[in-house]
């Protein structure tokens, strides 16, 4: 019987890519309010395992719930829980930021005036409203984030899954999407993240999970993961120092900056 009290729960993740198992017989718990990260190197089946939990990449196997509901069983009654900001962020170019929240609102079903109201404060707290008119297409980065994020919100989805949505962005408006993110979970709401960004998973995050090579290798929340170090070192004792590095290390590569003949 899935918990209630976990937002999310997978047992026995797997995926494969042809010979590669990108995620292997993964648990994945995340307890619901706060902020949880998601953490590991290159390669490590991070945005392979969020795609799963989101309904986005059908597993090869194992199962997958969401606030106790089986993901790939009952997709429509998920959906309406969860928002997403997927890596790689692709959004309708040719609509305006507003247009983009309206049409997401319609998606979602909900009423026009409430997404008319929504759609303001979401771009007042962004700080996009006076680029509110302009083509998505004409957004620089940090923005696209800040408008996806809205969108992700919109509906007021009970769990918020964001693939490193701190990437690209300049620390104003790092700082505006945790502002956000922070008044978001306050009401008991969660937040799961990907990042690489140790400093800001220790800032954020009261539970972690580290994945390494398609496995989590830690779990748990923050101090216990950290166990009196700094997540940074943490990870790295995890993960192993070169993890997702090839083997030869910084051996090779003695021509690079060596003086010109
Ligand atoms: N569509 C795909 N086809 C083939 N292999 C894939 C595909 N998607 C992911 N992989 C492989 O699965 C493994 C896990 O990739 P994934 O993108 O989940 O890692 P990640 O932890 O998100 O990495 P990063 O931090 O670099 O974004 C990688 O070895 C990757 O090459």
């Amino acid at each position: 019987m899935p918990d209630v009290m976990e937002a999310v729960r997978t047992s026995g993740l797997v995926k494969r890519f042809g010979q590669q198992v990108a995620v292997a017989d993964v648990d994945l718990v995340v307890p619901r309010g706060g902020f949880a990260g998601l953490v590991g190197p290159n390669g490590a089946g991070k945005t392979t395992t969020l795609s799963m939990v989101t309904g986005l990449l059908r597993p090869d196997g194992g199962s997958i719930h969401i606030d106790g509901v089986d993901v790939w069983r009952d997709q429509v009654a998920v959906k309406s829980r969860i928002g997403v900001l997927p890596e790689g962020l692709r959004l309708f170019e040719r609509l305006s930021g507003r247009e983009l929240l309206s049409y997401n609102g319609q998606l979602r079903g909900i009423p026009r005036v409430q997404v008319r109201q929504r759609s303001d404060e979401l771009l007042e707290v962004m700080g996009l409203t006076e680029s509110a008119d302009k083509l998505v297409v004409d957004y620089s980065t940090g923005m696209r984030k800040k408008i996806g994020l809205a969108a992700a919100l919109l509906h007021n989805p009970a769990v918020l899954f964001l693939d490193e949505p701190f990437e690209g962005v300049d620390p104003v408006s790092a700082n505006t999407l945790v502002e956000v993110l922070r008044r978001y979970t306050a009401s008991g709401s969660t937040v799961v993240f990907s990042s690489h960004v140790m400093e800001l998973v220790e800032r954020l995050c009261d539970w972690v999970s580290v994945m390494n090579r398609g496995r989590i290798v830690a779990q748990g929340p923050l101090d216990e993961v950290r166990a009196g170090r700094s997540l940074n070192e943490a990870f790295l004792a995890l993960v192993g120092a070169r993890a997702g590095e090839g083997t030869s290390g910084q051996e090779g590569l003695s021509w690079l900056g060596a003086t010109p003949r």
